[in-house]
């Protein structure tokens, strides 16, 4: 994918659970004039013309796991398409995690019932074979299920002030066998695994490194 300059936009995803830390993480480069940063469109997911999907699937996935996730792989299908103005793009999470961890975990924990699941897949098989979603990249902030649990409960965003571990852990279990395990699925780019468990701020070296290898590899 080239810049609206012509020169070779560099992409990478940082995934990760729930309140791994990846908000953090994007700040630190947010500072580089190379790189755009785009962070997740969660404000679209809990504004959709006056309806908060992300406060309804909460409440009632199963009636509402659909629908949020359909409007999810339309906002993270526009933040891959959306023409690249600089060398590097950063993208907070991607339309695979939309699909292999979200989608999946809501399928497997039974919140989901299977037609519904399979439109979704329809959709996303198309569309990864049809558009240009193509990562080079994957920053994978790994961390563990409790760590995130204090810090979404820290955050308190108050959508998530009733998710469970459980919903945590099999968030987490999705992400280890897509991008560590790599059994289900293979990731669509190479993987940098970042012990995220570790107080973000304690981390400015390793941010430091992890900004090295990546402008390094663009
Ligand atoms: C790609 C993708 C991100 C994403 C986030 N979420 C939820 C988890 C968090 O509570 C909130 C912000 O990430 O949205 C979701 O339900 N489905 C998603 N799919």
């Amino acid at each position: 994918m080239s810049t609206a300059s012509g020169t070779r936009t560099f992409k990478v995803s940082v995934e990760g659970n729930i309140a791994s830390g990846k908000s953090t993480f994007l700040d630190y480069f947010n500072l580089s004039p190379d790189v755009e940063v785009r962070t997740e469109p969660v404000e679209k997911w809990r504004n959709l013309h006056g309806h908060n999907m992300l406060a309804l699937l909460y409440k009632d996935p199963t009636r509402w796991a659909l629908s949020l996730q359909t409007y999810v792989q339309l906002t993270m299908l526009q933040m891959h398409t959306k023409p690249h103005e600089r060398p590097i793009t950063i993208m907070e999470r991607s339309i695979f995690s939309a699909r292999h961890c979200f989608v999946e975990n809501l399928y497997h924990s039974g919140k989901m019932p299977t037609p519904e699941y399979i439109v979704l897949d329809e959709w996303y098989q198309w569309l990864v074979a049809n558009t240009d979603v193509h990562v080079d990249l994957i920053v994978y902030l790994r961390t563990r299920p409790e760590v995130c649990l204090a810090r979404m409960y820290e955050r308190d965003r108050k959508e998530e002030n009733k998710v469970p571990l459980a919903y945590l852990n099999g968030l987490h279990e999705l992400h280890e066998n897509w991008l560590v395990r790599q059994v289900t699925v293979k990731p669509p780019a190479p993987v940098l695994v970042l012990d995220a468990n570790s107080n973000m701020s304690d981390m400015e070296h390793v941010m430091e490194e992890y900004r090295e290898k990546i402008m390094g590899r663009s």
